[in-house]
């Protein structure tokens, strides 16, 4: 369980995050909305440990952010808005490097089959020959090395064709559900959100998206 109570974060004057407060449980696949700066990343960063805590308390299980940063570290996995991967590497020796810095060993069979999960099968090209789409499937095959418990999206759909969409869709649910991932993630594909998530919070104080998600049968927190 995920347990965020009374959070809140300025940058100076200006307030982002303010007093925010749910749980999620394990094996649920959540969907953070909002306007653009609406503080969704800001959120999602905090919940990375990128962002320090400043006010208000989050726990996972007996951890708490406070206290146990590398501990939470080895349960996160972050893929950030973003790309973030060696460009002159190749798809395998980007996997190869994360998992070098990895708690988690994997073996290259290991690495390679994320990477096809992913339906990314240019193991051995240069990564800055992908698309952009594929370099974001590299990316979520990056934050899956370490078995994360859970698993943080910022966009990770953004500029991915169609059918990519929906195959990663159905992997990102089908971890959750089957292998019991709490999943985080946000979007501006209401389609997608639509689809994919059990639940969804809403940051920010326009109603527009609240309205369109119930209308279409989502339940939705506004945060
Ligand atoms: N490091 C920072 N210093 C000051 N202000 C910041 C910083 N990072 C973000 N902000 C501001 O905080 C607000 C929330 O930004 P954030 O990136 O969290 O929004 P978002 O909902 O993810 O937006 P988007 O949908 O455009 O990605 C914005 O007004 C942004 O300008």
């Amino acid at each position: 369980m995920l347990k965020v109570d009374s959070l809140t974060k300025n940058y100076g004057s200006k307030q982002v995050v303010v007093d925010v407060s749910f749980e999620i449980s394990q094996g649920e696949v959540v969907g953070l909305v909002g306007e653009n700066g609406a503080g969704k990343s800001t959120l999602l960063n905090i919940l990375a440990t990128l962002i320090p805590l400043e006010e208000g308390s989050i726990n996972y299980n007996d951890l708490n952010y406070g206290a146990d940063h590398r501990k939470l570290r080895e349960k996160i996995g972050f893929v950030p808005q973003d790309i973030a991967v060696w460009e002159d590497f190749s798809v395998k020796e980007n996997m190869v490097f994360f998992e070098q810095l990895s708690w988690v060993k994997k073996s290259r069979k290991e690495l390679r089959q994320l990477c096809l999960d992913m339906k990314l099968d240019q193991w051995k090209e240069k990564t800055k020959s992908l698309s952009g789409g594929m370099k974001r499937k590299l990316n979520i095959a990056i934050s899956l090395i370490h078995d994360p418990d859970i698993l943080l999206l910022d966009e990770p759909t953004s500029g991915i064709d169609l059918k990519s969409r929906k195959e990663i869709g159905s992997y990102l649910y089908d971890l959750a559900k089957h292998n019991g991932k709490t999943i985080i993630y946000t979007s501006h594909d209401m389609e997608e959100i639509i689809s994919l998530c059990d639940r969804v919070y809403c940051i920010g104080k326009d109603p527009f998206y609240k309205e369109l998600l119930e209308k279409n049968g989502k339940s939705v927190q506004v945060l």
